[in-house]
């Protein structure tokens, strides 16, 4: 049998199964790819936050990393929650050292506004992190984190995607989702622009949105599509994957991964 595409993904282990990397794999799975991960840093969370957060030591997501890079090979990278400047400084020196396309979603702080990186780390992941990545995937907060732009209306994107753009990366995805009104995001590489609008599902099982985006665009370009391509098919799976999230505990549940399974 000839092995499908191979993604891996660097990210925290969230014990809820929603974000992180189970969503990372499960979304892998589902677009029909060999998922791998180099875990950063291990999260005790479920749906009404993250109650605790323990990182790796650096040797251990660099050796994880080499374990899976130099036997198996990869197509394509995603990384996720880093946590310190130390972890975001070692994986911008492995990506920097990759052939394959990395896909780049800085994780700052949780959907229940738990902080999942360090404050001292937004200067590496800035000029380290983003000059390695072939797309990053900012949600709005995360931009103003970086680049101080507050987005306030769909006129702001194009001003917050060229104020990432200016530290590197060759694109970047401004997810749009915590905007009223249509979920629209903006895809550009300073010279060709995308615009992706789908219809707001009115859920508030959302936990896990932006890594599953991230995993998926990162399992289409293993595939070999364009970027332009991956965003677009990536896009529509979390789409649906947020029509389809269900609840779980007492707060916020996860989006639905598996929603081809199920046929929704
Ligand atoms: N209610 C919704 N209905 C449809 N699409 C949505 C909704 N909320 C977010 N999206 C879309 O989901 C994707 C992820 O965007 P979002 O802004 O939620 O990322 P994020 O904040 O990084 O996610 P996370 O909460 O996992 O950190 C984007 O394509 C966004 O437009
Ligand atoms: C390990 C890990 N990585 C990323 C997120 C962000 O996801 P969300 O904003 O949906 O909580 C998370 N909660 N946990």
């Amino acid at each position: 049998m000839t092995a499908p595409p191979r993604v891996l993904t660097v990210a925290g282990s969230d014990s809820g199964g929603g974000a992180g990397i189970q969503a990372d794999l499960k979304t892998m799975l589902a677009l029909g790819t060999h998922g791998m991960s180099v875990v950063t840093a291990v999260t005790a969370q479920n749906s009404l936050g993250v109650q605790g957060f323990w990182e790796l030591p650096a040797e251990a997501v660099r050796a994880q990393y080499r374990s899976v890079v130099d036997d198996i090979g990869v197509q394509a990278v995603k990384t996720g929650m880093l946590a310190s400047a130390e972890l975001v400084e070692t994986v911008a020196d492995l990506l920097a050292g990759t052939d394959a396309p990395a896909v780049v979603d800085p994780v700052g702080v949780s959907k229940h506004g738990d902080s999942l990186l360090a404050a001292s780390a937004l200067d590496s992941v800035r000029t380290k992190l983003l000059p390695v990545a072939t797309v990053a995937t900012p949600n709005l907060d995360e931009v103003a984190q970086l680049t101080g732009v507050e987005v306030t209306s769909e006129d702001d994107l194009r001003r917050a995607a060229a104020a990432v753009l200016a530290y590197g990366p060759q694109w970047v995805l401004i997810k749009g989702g915590h905007l009223r009104g249509d979920a629209v995001d903006l895809l550009t590489d300073g010279s060709e622009e995308h615009v992706l609008r789908a219809p707001r599902h009115d859920n508030r099982h959302t936990h896990g949105t932006g890594c599953t985006l991230a995993s998926a665009i990162a399992a289409q370009l293993a595939k070999g599509q364009s970027v332009p391509e991956a965003v677009a098919a990536a896009k529509e799976y979390v789409t649906e994957a947020i029509a389809a999230g269900f609840a779980l505990g007492d707060g916020i549940g996860p989006v639905d991964h598996g929603w081809r399974f199920r046929g929704a």
